[in-house]
């Protein structure tokens, strides 16, 4: 209910800058409404300071209206924006004492939302700013050459209700701009997480098979060796790949490779491990396993690839299997690897050579 009712008069959380700027504009009409009640009740100003005060509030509500119902967003922060500045402020300052009364607060109050409602408009941004910055120096001037134009509070105690009560209202406000500043950041930290994320997975990834590739095969070697009580590796490559491609055209070979991915990578995600594509058909595949269990997760491989449903007939690999020693480097694994699996091509292929 209470999450509706803000929806209702406030518009979508995910627009930060639309939902601040109508808060905003909420409770500078509440603010002049209530002001105006004061000082009706307290008698602390002339007819004509609460019917001023009675026409802005009014003309805030028509601007808020404007801008949540018929989608006039830009157009009416620059009306806000001009008429706070040029009659609200200057107004506010020779009606409430001056500089003696709250106006500074409320310059504060403007030119924090000028910079907040126009981040994405430069030129408005600049010349609203500049002009809040300036307001001030006119005024306290003419309140030099001229304090009978500046209407005094009846007594101390007005005046000092007048600026608690604005600076409950500026806190408010404050408070309102930081949250907006800060949920823009996080929307905004969490689209750069997640690209990052998108990205880092794509330079992990292949892009013909979507196997992962050898950089990613490089980070997880030295973290599955750290983190994994036994590390065994199997170095996969496809047979007279060469001989496929040349017979059937390359289109027919990428098809190979991608049906083979498709193998590898089921078989991973049965037993644990992970595959990579290293090479043009070369494989590594990650276990997490024994050296023994290894062998039999290959075995089931080599019957995968036997029933491998292409339309040239299967095709069949060759691997060398080996545990991965605490103490040696990727580069040492990988050369006793390599050895392996040269034997098992030697040996006539379609087989796994174990050390
Ligand atoms: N279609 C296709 N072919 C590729 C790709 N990457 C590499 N190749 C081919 O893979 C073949 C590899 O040939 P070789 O290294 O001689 O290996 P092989 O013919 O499988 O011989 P053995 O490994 O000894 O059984 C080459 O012809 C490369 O052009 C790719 O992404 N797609």
């Amino acid at each position: 209910m209470i999450e509706k009712t803000r929806s209702w008069l406030l518009g979508s959380r995910d627009n930060p800058q639309q939902y601040t700027q109508h808060a905003v504009q909420l409770i500078v009409f509440v603010a002049f409404l209530y002001a105006a009640a004061i000082n009706y009740v307290t008698s602390a100003s002339g007819y004509i300071n609460i019917c001023i005060q009675l026409a802005m509030s009014i003309s805030t509500l028509g601007i808020w209206y404007r801008s949540r119902w018929h989608n006039e967003y830009q157009r009416m922060a620059i009306t806000f924006m001009v008429m706070i500045t040029t009659i609200t402020l200057p107004i506010n300052w020779f009606l409430n004492g001056g500089s003696f009364g709250p106006t500074f607060f409320l310059n504060i109050c403007v030119f924090m939302y000028i910079s907040v409602a126009f981040r994405k408009n430069p030129y408005y941004r600049y010349f609203g700013q500049s002009f809040a910055a300036l307001v001030p120096i006119p005024l306290v001037m003419i309140e030099y050459y001229h304090p009978e134009w500046i209407s005094t509070y009846p007594n101390n105690e007005t005046r000092l209700i007048d600026l608690a009560s604005t600076s409950v209202v500026t806190s408010i406000f404050m408070l309102l701009m930081m949250e907006n500043l800060t949920k823009k950041f996080h929307l905004r930290h969490s689209k750069v997480e997640q690209l990052s994320e998108q990205l880092r997975q794509l330079s992990e990834r292949d892009s013909l098979t979507g196997l992962l590739n050898r950089r990613a095969f490089e980070s997880s070697f030295t973290e599955w060796k750290e983190t994994k009580e036994c590390l065994t590796i199997a170095a996969v490559d496809l047979d007279f790949f060469k001989k496929i491609n040349d017979q059937w055209g390359h289109y027919y070979g990428d098809e190979v490779l991608i049906n083979s991915s498709t193998q590898l990578s089921e078989m991973s995600k049965d037993t644990g491990s992970l595959a990579f594509r290293t090479g043009g058909e070369e494989f590594m595949l990650m276990m997490p396993c024994t050296l023994n269990e290894a062998y039999q997760h290959i075995q089931i491989l080599h019957d995968r690839f036997a029933k491998m449903k292409l339309l040239n007939g299967p095709v069949t690999f060759s691997s060398g299997l080996a545990e991965v020693k605490p103490d040696e480097s990727q580069d040492q694994f990988l050369k006793r690897v390599d050895r392996l699996l040269y034997q098992a091509k030697n040996q006539g292929r379609n087989c796994t050579v174990v050390e």
